[in-house]
């Protein structure tokens, strides 16, 4: 039974992460031990199993060099402070990560296996001993394109998104939460009566939003009534850091940074929880009919799940609402674009904790103790 360490079980990422675990009973089949790099000694979360040791100090080599994998999603910074001191230390554990940290290098692979299986079995064959999930988008797009991508029928990709609050984190939720409310509670006397000016109520809105008191510590601007056309970093070229990804992590997950299928666009903030969502304008390598191109996205994966192109089925089944909190990943809309026989559109929504952060970490625990 392999000796697991998990490190950043109780974050959000984490505790989604746990969650399925606990699901899925992967506890009955490791030796957990938790880490922490605030509350060391305190009791270790209940996962149904005796002799599980108190919370342990994430920074501490010496134990975590007793470890045969390393589970950790408790971001970047943790990643940089520890990953190489442990190799240095002479650790030849398996590294299993969240974070983006070491998603580029050489050395790692990013899994997403219903989609690069392939690509994990001959690195596990290689030795490669770390391994990436892959940026919440990038992840849920290729879950949804699997079919395509599979049959290499993807010339190019130009993905446009609607990223959810809970992407920044757990106080970005609460943020945007509380600019609804601030929201509501400006004009509720108004709401309340039906005869009350429309153009009066969003004056209010509007003078609520852009006022000093109006809560915007971590969005940096109102998020709630309004949207943020850019995520993360900004780069020299233009892009955003999140665009950037969707270009690179995309090929390397297929494995073919030597081709490499072009991949852009423009990644959006919206005001949804925690599912993100995108508009795909996609040029196929030929034309082939609707028909067959659902045919090929349905049969990809088992969340893969294709909505019909008509309006009562897509309003019902293609949006955060319906999506969030599970592992289903719909994709709709998808028709002939006017620009020619080979330009389709894609709409595309999934869970960014669960596809998008935390089940293929814990699904590539699960291909380690098939080794
Ligand atoms: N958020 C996302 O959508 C995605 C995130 N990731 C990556 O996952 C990593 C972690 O992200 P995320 O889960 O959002 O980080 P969180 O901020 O939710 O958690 C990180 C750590 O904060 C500490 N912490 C301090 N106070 C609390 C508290 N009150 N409740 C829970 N934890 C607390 C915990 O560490 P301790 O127990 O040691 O104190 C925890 O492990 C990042 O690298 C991110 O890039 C990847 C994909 C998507
Ligand atoms: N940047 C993503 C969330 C995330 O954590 O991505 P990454 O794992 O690539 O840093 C978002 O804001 O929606």
């Amino acid at each position: 039974m392999k000796r697991v360490g998990l490190i950043g079980w109780r974050g959000m990422v984490g505790s989604v992460l746990m969650q399925r675990m606990r699901e899925e009973n992967d506890f009955a089949d490791i030796e957990p031990i938790f880490f922490t790099t605030s509350q060391a000694g305190k009791p270790a979360p209940d996962v149904g199993k005796e002799g599980v040791p108190a919370l342990q100090d994430a920074f501490d080599i010496d134990t975590l060099k007793t470890l045969d994998v390393v589970v950790t999603c408790q971001g970047g910074d943790y990643t940089s402070a520890v990953y190489q001191k442990l190799r240095d230390a002479g650790w030849q554990g398996y590294w299993i990560d969240a974070a983006s940290t070491l998603r580029m290098v050489d050395h790692s692979v990013i899994v997403l296996d219903p989609v690069n299986r392939n690509v994990i079995d001959d690195a596990l064959a290689k030795g490669v001993k770390d391994y990436v999930g892959g940026n919440c988008t990038v992840s849920l797009m290729m879950l949804a394109l699997g079919g395509l991508l599979e049959q290499d029928l993807i010339e190019w990709v130009s993905p446009m998104t609607y990223q959810a609050a809970s992407g920044s984190g757990a106080q970005n939720m609460r943020e945007l939460l509380n600019q609804m409310g601030e929201l509501k509670d400006a004009v509720s006397d108004e709401l309340a009566d039906p005869s009350s000016a429309i153009l009066e109520i969003d004056r209010k809105v509007t003078d609520t939003m852009r006022s000093d008191g109006f809560p915007t510590e971590h969005f940096e601007v109102p998020l709630a009534g309004s949207l943020i056309p850019f995520i993360d970093k900004q780069l020299d070229n233009g892009m955003s850091k999140e665009e950037w990804k969707a270009g690179v992590e995309t090929n390397k997950i297929l494995g073919r940074s030597d081709n490499p299928i072009p991949i852009d666009g423009i990644c959006v903030r919206i005001g949804a929880m925690r599912s993100h969502s995108q508009a795909l304008t996609i040029k196929l390598k030929k034309d082939l009919p609707v028909s067959e191109i659902e045919s090929i996205l349905a049969k990809a994966n088992d969340w893969v799940k294709v909505v019909p192109n008509e309006r009562d089925a897509t309003i019902r089944e293609l949006t955060p609402a319906k999506v969030t909190g599970t592992l289903s990943v719909p994709i709709g809309r998808i028709r002939k674009l006017t620009m020619g026989p080979e330009y389709i559109s894609a709409f595309t929504v999934g869970d960014q904790l669960l596809w998008g952060a935390a089940e293929p970490l814990r699904r590539m625990l699960r291909i380690l103790q098939e080794q």
